[in-house]
């Protein structure tokens, strides 16, 4: 299970956003009893209450060899149910792929904390495991940081601080399911500004020393859901002799004001006239998933057709999360299942890596239909084998003019093949479906760009301006 999936249902289990420190900090060791005794008894006590486990890699190591047999006894003793968090703030890019085999594969934790300095390499390697996250350090509320984590807000008060573009850097890092944000404030408007840049993000709150007025943080850092915060239980509770009662209490105080926050949403939403909760969206994970990789782009683009759109739609960035892809190729191959044919014959290049992977995943051979002939070598038009008058489905990524598509048809055509589908995973509407049955062939869409304008709207991720700009003129 994912440590999406896995936090989700802690969250809803316990009816808590509390996550636990789990660490040997050594001015907070109850007198009469020792940290694996005392880290035990706060797991026990809290179980039912938490949603998440955090643990601090520095106290830890500060312990040396006798801290890191610590660290794995105290994982042992937290429920499989339960998502655990190692508070690492890991930036070394050298070390990144070890750290994230230890970290994942052999304690099996299910997030890390990550600094962005080193950038989106850094983060990879820990990306690589699908079911777990990073969440990246985006504000501290250590007061000498602001110099930084400001700037160059704290000169020009007009430009924004560098803490928010960590923010929309992070946001295209990864999926929201696996790229979190970290951030230390116990100032409402800096949870509010980053909560409006990554609505659908998970946020780990830090630096809380109280919940006593722990309500306008909440109100400002809950996503439309009521959730998608995970907020730490101050440590001197944690050193308390009655931890479970304590942290029962505090439940119940964030419980109270989500709920709250949740009712205020809520009115809102409904009273959209058009929300329409019963429509069903079909691939509405995997279009918000394609949002948070940056696939869908505003701006003023020059198409290969020479038009120019005010958005650009590159799937091409699918290829680099497999969790992502993978889901893609299986919704070309319901597509694909039916129809007759003996080659799969990608477009180059942005279809060249789904013709590969459905060829796999399907079993059925693969060709493709060269950009330009090589004037050394074989010189072959199209390159794979296949004999004249068997049949190729086209698979392309986008249709927009139909140019590329039917053109690479008809190179397959001049090599003998017969085509009659053109497999495509979005269809940008405007007439090219008619196009393309006017040369002969018949287009098969996973998504319309209608439909993922419609799913994103719905889901908050676009304004209506950028809805406009995907929709006008669709025919
Ligand atoms: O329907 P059309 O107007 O032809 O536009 C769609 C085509 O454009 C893009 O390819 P592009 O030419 O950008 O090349 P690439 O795949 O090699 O990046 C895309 O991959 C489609 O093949
Ligand atoms: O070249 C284009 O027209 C084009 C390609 C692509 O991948 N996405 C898009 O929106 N346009």
């Amino acid at each position: 299970m994912s440590f999406a999936e896995t936090l989700n249902r802690a969250i809803a289990r316990n009816n808590s956003l509390l996550a636990i420190g789990l660490d040997p900090n050594p001015e907070l060791l109850p007198p009469g009893t020792d940290w694996l005794a005392h880290l035990q008894a706060i797991v026990e006590q809290t179980y039912d209450r938490a949603c998440a486990y955090k643990l601090s890699l520095g106290l830890y190591l500060a312990q040396g060899a006798a801290g890191m047999d610590l660290l794995t006894q105290v994982l042992a003793a937290i429920p499989d149910d339960m998502p655990t968090i190692l508070d690492a703030k890991h930036g070394d890019l050298n070390a990144s792929s070890y750290v994230a085999e230890t970290a994942f594969a052999t304690w099996g934790i299910d997030a890390i904390t990550v600094t962005p300095y080193a950038g989106q390499d850094a983060i990879a390697p820990f990306l690589l495991y699908s079911n777990h996250a990073v969440f990246v350090l985006c504000h501290t509320s250590n007061p000498t940081a602001a110099e930084i984590q400001d700037y160059p807000a704290t000169r020009s008060p007009d430009i924004e601080p560098l803490y928010l573009e960590v923010v929309r850097a992070a946001r295209g890092w990864g999926t929201h399911e696996q790229v979190a944000l970290e951030v230390g404030t116990t100032d409402p408007a800096v949870l509010a500004a980053v909560r409006s840049l990554a609505p659908e993000r998970w946020i780990l709150v830090r630096s809380l020393w109280s919940l006593a007025d722990v309500s306008p943080l909440l109100k400002a850092g809950l996503d439309r859901y009521g959730s998608g915060l995970l907020v730490p239980a101050p440590v001197d509770v944690l050193a308390g002799p009655d931890v479970g009662r304590e942290v029962a209490a505090l439940n119940e105080t964030i419980a109270q004001s989500r709920a709250e926050a949740t009712r205020a949403e809520l009115r809102c939403e409904l009273w959209q006239p058009d929300v329409c909760l019963l429509v069903s969206r079909p691939h509405q994970q995997l279009i918000l998933q394609l949002f948070d990789l940056d696939c869908f782009l505003f701006g003023n683009f020059v198409q290969a057709s020479g038009e120019r759109f005010a958005y650009y739609i590159d799937l091409r960035k699918a290829i680099s999360n497999p969790e992502v892809f993978q889901l893609m190729l299986h919704a070309y191959a319901e597509l694909l299942r039916p129809l007759e044919f003996d080659r799969i014959a990608g477009i180059p290049y942005g279809a060249l890596p789904t013709a590969t992977g459905l060829s796999l995943y399907l079993q059925q051979p693969m060709i493709y239909p060269r950009k330009e002939v090589k004037a050394h070598g074989t010189r072959r038009a199209i390159e794979g084998h296949f004999l004249p008058g068997e049949t190729a489905v086209v698979v392309d990524d986008i249709l927009i003019s139909g140019k590329s598509a039917i053109e690479g048809a008809q190179k397959l055509e001049a090599a003998g093949l017969k085509v009659r589908d053109i497999v495509v995973f979005v269809d940008h509407g405007r007439g090219v479906g008619a196009r393309l049955e006017n040369c002969g062939y018949k287009a098969h869409a996973v998504l319309t760009l209608e439909a993922i304008a419609e799913t994103l709207l719905a889901a908050g991720r676009i304004n209506a301006d950028q809805h406009c700009a995907l929709t006008s003129e669709i025919a």
